[in-house]
């Protein structure tokens, strides 16, 4: 079986190369000439803990292959797959633009039956905005190729991505003939071996799944925040509730962890766009507008707790970031909550220095000269006033307080991860602040009344 992918970003180059491992021929196209070349030299262009060995297996197999031309790419392939971006719109609603350009293009250049599967996260109804593209273009060319579209949603996370494309919860697919159906199932047949579960579906059903999923996994993390912080105002810790409720089955412990908000390039686009598109129906999903101002909110958690502390002015002040990625085993920073803090430092004249284990060179070119780019996290405490936590990476679990109480002005830390425990804190004489916990060590202002019956 012959499959192609169109886009190579963090789900086309994951999909392309999981496919290829089951054994299936994967042609990647993308318009990125450099990206191409660099893919073709075995060199993966994003951070994905695992991709490196896994492509550089399957291109020397010669199970996958890479080129910048659709035309070549889609030659006797049975099935192809759109992976391309749908960032947001102005409005906040997905810019289709790439997706049906792709459609266009499919349709420009293909001699045979295909099923064309968009994998890229759209609004209900674009696989039929792809069929009408693609027959647009065979109009013009006075050809009657048959083909299938079907929508199939990519639900993996950045940072396991590997793992979570060849052991996923389930694979939804929506399609609108047998035909499809039946290449869909060859496809992912060796997926459902292991029994994970094929979900087959009609298209508008499949293309809601992905906002309705990730829609409700930002409202999981939004309640949290905002539980989290009616725990600080109440004096109640949010790591014992989390443990308290997330030990109901039927709440479920994942994805309650608070924050200092969510960010990346699926929920906070992928939120608005829903809210947007119910809007257009003239319904408005007032859980999400509330989910989306929470999250807002919570992005300036930190620098509203570093205010209290300091005071609005942080002229001849110097911060220390741990953390820049809007999550670990990534170098990803769209909608990075490090970009919001580090903005607001800066804005009220403060001084900054930056350490990511990977996201160093994506923050570059977002953050510029604006910071100090530190080698490494003790670097980044080098005469700071206090150091804030961004990004939980597993090797800032366990520092030498010992060597930062030496760098540091202050014993001064500002979680926003909650990585640390505050009865340690407390130990090593550090002023401690994180999210929905009393602070340790705090001013004498900052205690809280706590209800007594
Ligand atoms: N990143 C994730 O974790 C994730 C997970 C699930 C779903 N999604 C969705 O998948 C889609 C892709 O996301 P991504 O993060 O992989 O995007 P990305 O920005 O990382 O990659 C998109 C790629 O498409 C290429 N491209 C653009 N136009 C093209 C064209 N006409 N022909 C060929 N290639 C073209 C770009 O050069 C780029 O390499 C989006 O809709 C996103 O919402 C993303
Ligand atoms: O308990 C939690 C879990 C996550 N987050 C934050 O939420 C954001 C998103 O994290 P995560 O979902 O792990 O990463 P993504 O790679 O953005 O993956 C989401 O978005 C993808 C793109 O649509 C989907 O495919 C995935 O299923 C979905 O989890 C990050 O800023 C996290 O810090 C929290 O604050 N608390």
């Amino acid at each position: 079986m012959k499959i192609t992918v169109v886009g190579t970003g963090y789900v086309g180059l994951v999909s392309g190369t999981c496919f290829a491992e089951t054994g299936i021929d994967v042609t990647c196209v993308d318009i990125d000439k450099k990206k191409v070349d660099m893919l073709l030299n075995g060199e993966v262009p994003i951070y994905e803990p695992g991709l490196d060995a896994l492509l550089a297996r399957n291109l020397e197999k010669g199970r996958i292959t890479f080129t910048t031309s659709l035309a070549k790419g889609i030659k006797d392939s049975d099935a192809v797959f759109i992976a391309v971006g749908t960032p947001p719109d102005e409005d906040g609603s997905a810019d289709l633009k790439y997706v049906l350009g792709v459609a266009r293009e499919i349709g420009r250049h293909m001699e045979d039956y295909k099923v064309i599967i968009t994998k890229s996260t759209v609004p209900v109804g674009t696989s039929f905005k792809v069929k009408a593209a693609v027959q647009e273009e065979l109009a013009k060319r006075k050809v009657d190729i048959p083909f299938d579209v079907a929508s199939n949603p990519e639900f993996l996370k950045e940072g396991s991505a590997i793992d979570d494309f060849l052991k996923p919860d389930r694979i939804v697919v929506g399609v609108e003939s047998e035909r499809a159906e039946k290449t869909l199932k060859r496809l992912y047949k060796p997926f459902l071996m292991n029994g994970h579960p094929l979900l087959f579906m009609d298209i508008f059903s499949s293309e809601m799944t992905k906002y309705a999923a990730n829609s409700m996994l930002a409202t999981k993390i939004s309640f949290m925040n905002d539980i989290a912080n009616l725990c600080e105002l109440v004096g109640a810790n949010v790591d014992l509730v989390r443990k308290g409720i997330g030990s109901d089955a039927r709440i479920g412990n994942k994805f309650i962890y608070p924050g200092t908000g969510y960010g990346g390039s699926c929920f906070p686009k992928d939120v608005q766009a829903l809210v947007r598109t119910a809007d257009e129906y003239g319904h408005s999903l007032d859980v999400l507008k509330a989910v989306e101002s929470v999250n807002y909110r919570q992005k300036s958690k930190l620098v509203e707790k570093i205010k209290a502390h300091f005071g609005e002015n942080l002229k001849g002040k110097q911060f220390g970031i741990w953390g820049l990625a809007f999550k670990p085993k990534t170098d990803d920073m769209r909608e990075a909550p490090s970009l919001v803090i580090i903005e607001q430092l800066l804005a009220m004249g403060a001084q900054v220095r930056v350490y990511d284990p990977v996201a160093m060179e994506e923050a570059k070119h977002t953050l510029k000269d604006t910071v100090v780019y530190a080698k490494d996290e003790y670097d980044a405490c080098i005469e700071v006033d206090a150091m804030l936590l961004v990004t939980e990476w597993s090797e800032f679990r366990m520092p030498n307080f010992r060597i930062l109480d030496k760098l540091m002005n202050n014993k001064l830390i500002f979680d926003g991860r909650n990585v640390y425990d505050p009865e340690e804190m407390k130990d090593l004489e550090y002023t401690y602040y994180s999210i929905g916990r009393e602070t340790v060590n705090g001013p004498k202002s900052e205690k809280k009344q706590r209800v007594v019956a």
